[in-house]
């Protein structure tokens, strides 16, 4: 069952007249969190229920009619304005700051291994240059600590520009002089692709004066980057303070569109997957999954953590010392709810952090010193598969390895097979994150999943009921009646 937390209530407000600004009084309890996809009608039968309708956060509701006759009534709730929203003369030569997220994975020599964030990009700024629009196209990429080449989003140049079938601009700094000249020899239709935004330590602490700046060189400001909408950064939400409007771009719609249906109540057995190496952004989602899930299987450079937590030795593996506490409360709290919470058993060890270190499989209790786990071992795989067997819906986020390297593949590959042969069964899969989409590319098994989201920690933070900061701050849509 979900969550009392992770649901927010909306009254049903009695409407003598069916008229838009009679729903946007003042004087009504207008709830303020929702994302709400335009004039989506929706199954009423949960309203005409409960007097008082729960609703998860990000409801595709934007008003409805609930019912005929004398009865009529209004469910209010706050729509964003989405750019298909906009006209065409809201478009026409307008400068348009659209922040998306195109932090794909780069190998050694820059190549892209990976491009389904900047071909998700693609739709919203085509119909903004459709449109006559001047796109000014902001993202950050890693996690720079500071100006750092390796983290340049230069080479992401020629896949857009092919994608986009014009040359994009690209600049060397995403403010200041040089990019304003640039801005303002941009044509109509035009793309001008600014330098990584976290080059600015501003932009993470979502600085007023940095998003200012960012803010001056538009006139409207589009998000499309559904993958960082958990993140409160400058470019994502600062920036809305100073550009009006402040639209959801298509992507964003669409992902929220599909996970807040899937999410909200998921056909059962649940089972979450969290991997990957993001372990102190992850870790506590576990509690809120806890809530959610039927069934989380750990992988990827989470485990450790939990293994130390539990008086194992872990060698030199991924380990977040501060997290230990939190680690095991959280197993505690499983076995009190009876939620099964699955570690690997078995792990693939490492002598070094390189495709070509010597390998080992050891059971989880028996990692050296000196060594480091990689991937989830064989009697691991067995147990994820028969665990999985049994679910309905699943969702994952976080490779169960380092699969960029091949001897460190095998658990995510695994998973990703698994997930495509429960999919031709009828299970709904959900593929979220950079990373673990990419994994599933590299099997060749994207197209059978439900859905690929473009966003592990922001699919993962809207599953536990958060609201995403990002899409908070957008404008909110008119309502109309339905
Ligand atoms: N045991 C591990 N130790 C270190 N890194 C790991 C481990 N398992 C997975 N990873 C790394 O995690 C990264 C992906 O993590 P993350 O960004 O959290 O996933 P996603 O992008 O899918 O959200 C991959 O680059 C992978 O190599
Ligand atoms: O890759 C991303 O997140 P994800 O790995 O959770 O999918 C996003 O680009 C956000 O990046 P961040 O987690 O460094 O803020």
């Amino acid at each position: 069952m979900a969550s009392a937390a992770a649901r927010t209530s909306l009254s049903l407000i009695p409407a003598t007249s069916s008229s838009p600004s009679r729903a946007r009084s003042p004087s009504l309890p207008i709830p303020s969190l929702f994302f709400c996809s335009p004039l989506r009608r929706v199954g009423l039968s949960a309203a005409a229920a409960d007097p008082l309708l729960t609703l998860p956060v990000g409801s595709n509701f934007r008003s409805l009619n609930r019912g005929s006759g004398k009865a009529s009534r209004w469910v209010v709730c706050m729509a964003k304005k989405s750019v298909g929203d906009l006209t065409a003369s809201d478009l026409k030569g307008k400068k348009v700051f659209v922040r998306a997220d195109l932090n794909v994975p780069l190998d050694d020599t820059q190549n892209i291994t990976d491009d389904t964030r900047i071909r998700a990009a693609v739709p919203t700024i085509k119909h903004l240059m459709a449109n006559g629009a001047k796109v000014i196209l902001s993202s950050h990429l890693g996690r720079p600590k500071g100006v750092t080449p390796k983290f340049s989003l230069a080479p992401l140049v020629p896949r857009l520009s092919e994608l986009l079938g014009i040359q994009v601009v690209k600049a060397d700094d995403c403010i200041g002089p040089e990019v304003e000249k640039l801005v303002a020899s941009l044509p109509e239709g035009g793309v001008l692709l600014l330098e990584n935004v976290r080059f600015y330590k501003e932009e993470e602490k979502n600085e007023p004066e940095f998003a200012k700046k960012l803010a001056s060189l538009a006139d409207l400001y589009v998000n499309d980057a559904f993958g960082t909408a958990h993140r409160a950064h400058a470019s994502t939400e600062g920036v809305t303070k100073f550009l009006k409007p402040s639209v959801a771009g298509f992507l964003l719609q669409k992902e929220l569109d599909y996970l807040v249906g899937a999410v909200s109540s998921p056909k059962r057995p649940f089972a979450a997957i969290v991997g990957g190496s993001k372990v102190s952004s992850k870790i506590g989602v576990i509690e809120s999954l806890l809530e959610k899930c039927d069934i989380l299987l750990l992988g990827g450079g989470m485990i450790f953590t939990f293994y130390k937590a539990q008086g194992l030795s872990v060698g030199s593996s991924l380990v977040e010392e501060d997290k230990l506490g939190l680690a095991t409360s959280l197993l505690e709290k499983a076995k009190a709810k009876g939620v099964s919470i699955m570690l690997p058993t078995d792990v693939v060890i490492a002598d070094k952090f390189a495709p070509d270190a010597n390998s080992k499989i050891v059971p989880a209790s028996a990692i050296p010193d000196g060594w480091m786990g990689l991937d989830i071992g064989p009697d691991s795989i067995k147990t994820f598969n028969d665990a999985l067997e049994t679910t309905k819906t699943v969702i994952w986020n976080g490779p169960m390895g380092v699969f960029e390297f091949d001897k460190f593949a095998q658990g995510t590959e695994a998973v990703a097979k698994k997930l495509a042969e429960l999919s031709g069964k009828g299970v709904t899969t959900i593929i979220g994150g950079g990373d673990s989409v990419a994994a599933v590319e590299k099997v060749g098994v994207a197209e059978v999943m439900s859905h690929i989201s473009t966003g592990g920690g922001a699919s993962l933070e809207l599953l536990e009921g958060k609201q995403l900061p990002g899409v908070l701050a957008l404008d909110e849509a008119t309502l109309v009646p339905v």
